[in-house]
């Protein structure tokens, strides 16, 4: 395989050459691998500055709090198969750029080359995304670890945690228009842990955010939003009028809230409330979610107050319009904390 050194959408390469990869001018490299998604690889990268006088990639930053201390990254290589996935890139880079929050994951810079690949001279594209990296992982590693010693995060923690997710999701939701993430779920937080205070949660993965708002005026658009949604949502945290959608309705920003629902349980407890649903037939998770049979621990005495079950119970309304906004779990949630942190 060669490199073609021709920007895409204006921009400067990011090239593969001697184990270091470049994005744009800045040069880094690779220290070992992540983690992996469908179609990309995350590495831990250190960037390579061969000149002392030059600051390299922090100079690039508005906010100082994203500068590495020690220079090292995470990188995620995009492997792009066909143009609807350049688009999605593409789009995942743009939205990216919409947001910032302390308790959203920062696009820190991206390049998309174009490789020529040898056999055929066919023209492929790879995408680079750099992010400040969080060695702790993410909130599902976290809670599989735990599960597994039959261990629990605190209730403090449980609240802390999942107050800074909705503090990240309500910037989300308070852009004009609106954005839902859509993919709300313990394997899109990443986890942070700190001395003498809660962990410290952060939501990535953009690439299925949109503009939350949209009409649905007829059957083929209903089908169209449920195709999308089968895609894009990861099953067990996909709200209820995503799975069977009317023909005419309203969709917004509370889809967002069913999967917050889904999380703080899993915060809790490790699974989705409907993941025993799971491996039965995908006809009854669709069944599990529309009708919020929510699946409680069967154990006697559960380690959480009644409220926070409520809490949950709350969010899993299936039907939307009477669901709450972020702004209502975000009075409740404080309301939480002052009643159950010490
Ligand atoms: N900034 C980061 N710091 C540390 N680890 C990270 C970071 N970003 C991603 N990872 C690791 O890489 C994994 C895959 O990343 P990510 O979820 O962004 O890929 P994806 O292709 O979008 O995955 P999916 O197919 O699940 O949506 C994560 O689960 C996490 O373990």
């Amino acid at each position: 395989m060669g490199c073609s050194f021709s920007g895409l959408n204006g921009l400067y390469d990011a090239v593969n050459g001697g184990g270091d990869v470049w994005i744009n001018e800045n040069r880094f490299k690779i220290i070992r691998q992540l983690g992996e998604g469908g179609f990309a690889y995350v590495f831990l990268v250190k960037e390579v500055l061969s000149d002392p006088s030059n600051p390299g990639i922090s100079k690039k930053f508005k906010d100082p709090s994203h500068i590495s201390d020690d220079g090292t990254y995470a990188m995620k290589k995009v492997l792009i198969q066909n143009s609807e996935q350049l688009e999605m890139v593409r789009e995942e880079i743009r939205v990216s750029s919409l947001f910032s929050h302390p308790n959203l994951l920062p696009l820190l810079d991206h390049a998309i080359i174009s490789v020529k690949v040898a056999q055929d001279q066919s023209l492929k594209h790879e995408a680079y995304l750099l992010f400040p990296v969080h060695l702790d992982g993410t909130l599902l590693d976290n809670a599989k670890t735990m599960n597994a010693k039959r261990e629990f995060f605190s209730t403090s923690d449980v609240l802390q945690i999942f107050r800074q997710l909705c503090a990240g999701l309500k910037h989300m939701h308070s852009l004009d228009p609106p954005y839902a993430h859509n993919d709300v779920k313990p394997g899109n937080v990443l986890l942070t842990h700190r001395k003498g205070q809660p962990p410290l949660a952060i939501l990535m993965d953009f690439g299925s955010a949109r503009p939350a708002r949209r009409q649905i005026r007829s059957r083929s658009e209903a089908l169209q939003l449920q195709e999308w949604a089968a895609e894009h949502v990861s099953a067990p945290f996909r709200a209820p009028e995503l799975w069977d959608c009317p023909s005419q309705c309203n969709i917004d920003e509370r889809t967002d809230i069913w999967s917050l629902g889904c999380t703080l349980y899993a915060i809790m407890y490790g699974v989705s409330p409907f993941e025993h649903a799971l491996g039965e037939s995908g006809g009854s998770l669709q069944l599990a979610i529309v009708n919020a049979q929510i699946k409680w621990p069967t154990e006697r005495k559960p380690p959480y107050p009644e409220g926070l079950h409520q809490f949950v119970t709350w969010m899993l309304q299936p039907q939307a319009t009477v669901r709450p906004r972020i702004d209502d779990i975000l009075i409740h949630i404080d309301k939480l904390i002052s009643k159950f942190s010490h």
